[in-house]
């Protein structure tokens, strides 16, 4: 089922962050969203994780669906082992081989048995971002993950993105135009 935002509007204080916004995700395809910072894309993906309420408007599709989100900010279990952060979101079992593919595909290496703590900024975002792929899901949203990343890095780490989500609907925000590109996005929402 497609997402549909219909007429959103969401007030922080006297700043109107969304005003009658509506658009749509249709259901197994890739949209960016772009904008300029501070214009509420944000506020937009919380209002869609529901973790923030609408003043007005309205959300369809989202019932019953699972999602799986890389946030702005890591928010790993700092103390664990990128393994247990990627096998604590996972329903099936997930073998070490699979880990060893899933690091290799985004170029992650040395990172042992380490806690998350201990890895350099690059490397926490793409754990981040293997656990949402490698979580079961209908609907993957991600906030610029790939801040941070050199480009070599990005681009195989867009590559694994699109292949662990083929047939899944993709929201994604990202100010380049390069990752636009490389994701072969269906769509590209601009939230003013
Ligand atoms: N909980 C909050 N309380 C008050 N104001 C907020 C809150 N969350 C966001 N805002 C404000 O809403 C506006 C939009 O923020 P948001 O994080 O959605 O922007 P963004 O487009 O994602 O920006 P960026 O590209 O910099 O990440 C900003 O002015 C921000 O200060």
């Amino acid at each position: 089922m497609d997402i549909k935002i219909k007429h959103l509007g969401k007030a922080y204080g006297e700043q109107q962050i969304l005003k009658d916004f509506s658009c749509l995700f249709p259901e197994g395809k890739t949209t960016c969203i772009r904008g300029k910072s501070g214009s509420g894309k944000t506020t937009l993906l919380r209002l869609l994780l529901g973790l923030e309420s609408p003043d007005t408007g309205e959300i369809e599709g989202m019932e019953g669906k699972k999602i799986a989100a890389v946030f702005q900010e890591d928010r790993l279990c700092e103390n664990l082992s990128a393994a247990s952060n990627i096998r604590m979101v996972c329903r099936e079992p997930i073998t070490d081989q699979q880990l060893e593919e899933a690091y290799k595909a985004v170029a992650l290496t040395h990172i042992w048995q380490k806690p998350v703590r201990e890895l350099s900024g690059g490397m926490r975002r793409r754990v981040s971002v293997l656990r949402a792929l490698l979580a079961e899901s209908d609907c993957v949203v991600m906030d610029e993950p790939l801040k941070g990343l050199d480009e070599d890095t990005k681009e195989r780490t867009i590559k694994y993105i699109l292949e662990k989500t083929t047939r899944k609907t993709l929201i994604f925000v990202t100010h380049e135009e390069k990752e636009e590109r490389l994701l072969k996005a269906d769509g590209i929402i601009e939230v003013l």
